[in-house]
């Protein structure tokens, strides 16, 4: 038997040799899941099965390039690089683009991110003279995407009298009006927004039979990790494809279904033996990851829950710490208590700060965590506010790039067109909206041809208008020789955009030229190293396409040390040594949002088994008795989670400060109750508050710019950490893994290193732009 497969256990390696006809994988968290469709990859390719033919949908591309690379390492990268892995979005994308002709949609159509959407809808709201308190964006584009994730296109919600009187209950009658403008307008600027990635090719495959089959032939097997979060669209996806050949293998956790407020059905994991012939069924139940107290811990959570597969998870692990409990007074102590412990933990064990994360309900708060963390000069990371290609200035870039080759993109247009300022106001554009629309035509079109339009305006605006035709037409020649880097490079010096940004001196000013500099490394990368790995192009298209479907988990390049902060939904799949779970309070988690039913709350324990299970050594959980929410200090209450979890895994701590300040508890100074033994008031019943009008707290700025300072520069200063490498230093490459550096040579800018790694075998990088880390 092949070497690698003793790294499974018995139960781990039936699904894993088994190869035809439908299969399901339910298993707990853990077990293996992720590692069973990495490793039956990588058995089905040296059993001769071409890796053409095996599709791989992952829930995050992170976790996809992970698996691409683990699975490189076993067969070799050249075969490993065929693979079609991704997420559905990534993967969908690219077909999209082969087959847009189809749908009558340019091959390099733009993808709108949700920021591009929101900001369409507000204008077609405008537009319509809709009261934008009744009609808020934000909820109109999740009504828009609940349309679109059930494949209710703009002509079935019209036929739909069910869904017209229940937008009509809401206030909103116009509901269809402005998904029909919505869907209109996308569609002349040539975008897809990321529900049409998969309402579009819903369209395609059912739409074109030919095209079906095609695809039905190409992926004649196809796996599917975290099964339980898929929605109806990529249900569909899925069992098209897989109808021909029936070799479909999906792999989830019934107890980790998170999504449902996104549309994911649960149903799909718990259907999934009733919509094909002859599935073969496995489990497993030994978890790897965590410690006996965690595994135990999580089971008696999720036992609570009625709706469920009955699983069995257990570890051979050690019995490990217990779970840590503890009461703070406010949300800032338990900032305090969270970044204490981790300084400690680190010190006394020797840790990274990599092996901390800190996990939320809700993105909010994160703040008393982060300045907590800065006060102790502890390095943290937010993933999952704003990524770094929504930042402002990056977006400024990126929008030119986009106009280039899609001069129909409108929201792109609108963002440039005046910025820098080139003395274009805000009536002219509406004017131009105005008359594209009129028309039939791209705003592009219409400045194209202004003299043949309606279109009054002045001989000086007149010019203006043609000479930013002129400036993108003028990219556009250049984009036809120029790789991504060269072009932008050139574009952010002649648009003007980098004076612009360079003008003030303010320190948010040289941050942004910073992120610019950033951006452009980053494109030298992509075009200097993509192409060994994956089988693009390295086109411009295929550029913004990656950043278009990025997230900031994406961007991690897993080399960097600093503890991470997110929401627990965006830690799903992950794993970290120490885990803690913030703000385990009723309202807050349980959220007051979701306890109107008993499907809402069952929804929350399993985020909350999610968490806990993300711990592998030591997990704590800890809640405030006051916290500021909605700008006011309210008293909470312990989340009922805490209590139902079995006593005898937890150890209820409470930090001295408390002890000592907190009259409550001042028996407790004299020793007389022991800390351990303090008990919680019982958690409320579920509370609805009825008519309650909480807003949603602000939002955060997303990570701290620090963080993604470029390691190497582009104006050709050497960094610093060339000077220090030499042959026989070990680094770490976010690609290729670790290597040994053979030989250096070059000078200045042009150093090289020739370094022969563990993945990829042997390679000559230019160290401006290859980011290595020196580990040895
Ligand atoms: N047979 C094994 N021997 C050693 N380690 C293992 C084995 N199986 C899994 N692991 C390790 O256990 C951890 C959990 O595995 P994995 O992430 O595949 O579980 P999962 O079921 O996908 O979890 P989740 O439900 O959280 O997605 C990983 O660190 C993995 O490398
Ligand atoms: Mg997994």
């Amino acid at each position: 038997m092949e070497k690698y497969l003793s790294q499974l256990n018995e139960a781990q390696l039936e699904p894993t040799l088994q190869i035809e006809g439908p299969m399901i994988v339910i298993a707990g968290a853990g077990s293996g899941k992720t590692r069973v469709l990495t490793y039956r990859i990588a058995y089905m390719m040296s059993k001769g099965i071409d890796p053409f033919n095996i599709l791989s949908l992952t829930f995050t591309n992170k976790a996809a390039r992970e698996m691409k690379e683990r699975i490189a390492t076993i067969v070799g990268a050249s075969e490993a690089k065929n693979l079609w892995m991704g997420t559905f979005h990534s993967v969908f994308a690219r077909i999209l683009r082969s087959e847009a002709d189809k749908l009558g949609y340019p091959s390099n159509f733009t993808i709108y991110d949700t920021q591009d959407s929101d900001r369409l809808i507000a204008s077609i709201i405008k537009e319509m003279n809709l009261d934008k308190d009744i009609y808020k964006y934000k909820q109109v584009r999740s009504r828009i995407s609940s349309y679109k994730n059930s494949l209710i296109t703009v002509r079935a919600y019209f036929q739909n009298p069910e869904l017209i009187e229940a937008d009509t209950m809401a206030r909103r009658p116009r509901m269809g009006d402005i998904y029909k403008e919505y869907v209109e307008r996308c569609f002349k600027a040539g975008a897809m927004d990321f529900d049409d990635l998969l309402l579009k090719t819903n369209e395609l495959l059912t739409r074109f039979p030919e095209v079906l089959a095609k695809y039905q032939n190409r992926f004649k097997y196809i796996l599917v990790d975290e099964y339980q979060d898929t929605n109806h669209s990529q249900y569909l996806i899925v069992r098209a494809l897989s109808d021909k050949f029936q070799n479909i293998c999906v792999v989830g956790d019934d107890a980790q279904s998170i999504y449902a407020f996104r549309g994911a059905n649960i149903n799909n994991i718990l259907n999934f033996q009733k919509d094909y012939d002859d599935v073969k069924v496995f489990r497993l139940e030994q978890n790897y990851r965590s410690t006996k107290n965690i595994v135990n811990a999580a089971n008696s959570i999720i036992d609570k829950n009625q709706t469920k597969l009955d699983k069995i998870v257990w570890t051979a692990n050690d019995e490990g710490e217990k779970i840590k409990v503890n009461r703070s007074l406010t949300d800032g102590d338990e900032g305090r208590y969270v970044a204490s412990t981790i300084f400690e933990t680190k010190m006394q064990n020797q840790l990274m700060h990599s092996d901390f994360a800190v996990l939320y309900r809700t993105n909010a708060q994160s703040r008393a965590i982060e300045d907590a963390l800065r006060k102790r000069d502890i390095p943290y990371r937010i993933y999952g506010g704003l990524s770094f290609y929504q930042r402002k200035e990056i977006k400024d870039v990126l929008s030119y790039l986009r106009l280039i080759i899609n001069p129909a993109d409108e929201e792109a247009l609108k963002r440039i067109i005046n910025f820098p300022p080139r003395g274009i106001g805000q009536t002219t554009v509406d004017k131009l909206i105005v008359s594209a629309n009129g028309y039939n035509k791209t705003i592009f079109e219409v400045m194209k041809n202004i003299e043949k339009t309606d279109v009054k305006v002045n001989r000086g605006t007149q010019t203006k208008l043609q000479d930013f035709v002129t400036l993108i037409e003028s990219y556009q020649v250049l984009n036809q020789t120029a790789d991504v880097f060269e072009l932008a490079e050139h574009v952010t010096r002649t648009s003007g955009l980098i004076k612009e940004f360079n003008k003030d001196g303010t320190p948010e000013g040289v941050t942004r030229m910073e992120n610019i500099e950033e951006l452009l490394n980053g494109m030298k990368d992509f075009v200097e190293g993509q192409k060994e790995i994956a089988d693009t192009t390295g086109s411009l298209a295929e550029f913004l396409e990656d950043v278009a479907l990025a997230t900031d988990l994406d961007a991690d390049k897993g080399d960097s040390n600093h503890v991470a902060l997110m929401t627990i939904h965006l830690a799903k799949g992950l794993e970290f040594p120490y885990v803690y779970i913030v703000g385990l309070e009723e309202d807050l988690f349980p959220s007051a949002m979701s306890m109107n039913t008993r499907s809402e709350l069952e929804e929350e324990r399993r985020l909350f088994y999610v968490a806990l299970t993300r711990a592998e050594k030591q997990a704590y959980l800890t809640y405030a008795l006051s916290r500021y929410r909605w700008g006011k200090l309210i008293d909470s209450e312990p989340s009922r989670f805490i209590e139902e979890i079995d006593e005898q895994y937890l150890d209820i701590v409470t930090p001295t400060e408390e002890r000592r300040f907190n009259p409550m508890l001042s028996a407790d100074i004299f020793g007389d109750v022991e800390p351990n033994k303090i008990r919680y008031k019982p958690a409320k019943q579920p509370t609805l508050k009825k008519g309650a009008t909480k807003k949603e707290p602000t939002k955060f700025q997303a990570t701290t710019p620090k963080n993604l300072k470029p390691v190497a520069k582009t104006n050709g200063n050497t960094n610093l950490f060339d000077s220090k490498l030499v042959v026989g230093n070990v680094v770490k490459h976010i690609r290729f893994g670790t290597g040994e550096v053979l030989k250096i040579e070059g000078k200045g800018a042009d150093i090289k290193a020739e370094i022969d790694f563990q993945h990829g075998g042997v390679k000559k990088l230019l160290l401006r732009f290859a980011k290595l880390e020196v580990v040895g």
